[in-house]
């Protein structure tokens, strides 16, 4: 069976030194999960966690959400595909010009990364949006930022599960939806508000779940993971 088919689960390991993320990582297992570096652990140990986490056999979602002009971020972008790795992702708001350069910047790699874009993180709620000038409920500024990141022609995009129905209707079921802010019932929603537990996401038609805390600060993330995978089938 292949991993696609065998879980979609992408532990986030967000830690603050390579040690601990790789003591994470060897009680994880890479045909049960994929898992995510983002900014605090890639800052902290660079191009050589991705490559302990490769040895290991997992495929890696570099998540650094880049957010500048075409010509940096597509330069990014091409590192990541360097790399090797999975997945890589920018913020739609970068804007249709951003993403699409980004889209070509990767058309000379044999195999690229998945290039998706986050649309509104799932720490936000209106209020945030109302702070920085966008006076539209979050489901409206997702939809908007897929359609663009669609049009662009990237792989995908980051939302909360809450937001899949509405993307699957003006999307093709290739494009990827990658769910993070994702809580079984008994977990804390910590810094979260637009949450979904990992059985909804999957029913309502996420493709790939994000989790981070809910496995890596349980006392037995090994079964943590797989008591979740086993509620999605
Ligand atoms: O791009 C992401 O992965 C991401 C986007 C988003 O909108 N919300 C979000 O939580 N994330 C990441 O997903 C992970 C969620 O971790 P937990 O809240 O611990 O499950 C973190 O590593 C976040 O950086």
């Amino acid at each position: 069976m292949s991993i696609e088919r065998l879980s979609p689960v992408i532990v986030a390991l967000d830690y603050h030194s390579k040690a601990e993320a790789l003591v994470m990582a060897d009680q994880l297992d890479p045909t049960q999960c994929r898992v995510k570096v983002g900014k605090e652990l890639f800052t902290l140990c660079g191009p050589s966690i991705v490559e302990a986490l490769h040895q290991r056999g997992f495929e890696v979602f570099l998540d650094l959400k880049f957010h500048d002009i075409p010509n940096t971020t597509t330069k990014a972008v091409q590192a990541a595909a360097d790399l090797g790795v999975w997945m890589v992702n920018v913020h739609a708001s970068g804007g249709r010009r951003m993403m699409a350069s980004c889209r070509e910047g990767l058309e000379k790699f044999r195999t690229p990364p998945k290039l998706i874009a986050v649309t509104v993180l799932t720490s936000m709620e209106r209020q945030d949006l109302v702070d920085i000038g966008l006076d539209v409920e979050p489901m409206e500024h997702v939809k908007r930022l897929a359609a663009l990141t669609r049009d662009a022609g990237l792989d995908g995009v980051v939302c909360s599960a809450q937001e899949v129905a509405v993307i699957r209707d003006i999307c093709p079921a290739s494009f990827n939806l990658v769910t993070p802010g994702i809580r079984p019932l008994s977990a804390e929603k910590g810094d979260q508000k637009r949450v979904m537990t990992p059985q909804e996401a999957i029913s309502i038609g996420s493709d790939y779940l994000v989790i981070g805390r809910p496995i890596t600060q349980a006392n037995d993330p090994l079964k943590s993971l797989e008591d979740i995978i086993a509620t999605l089938s």
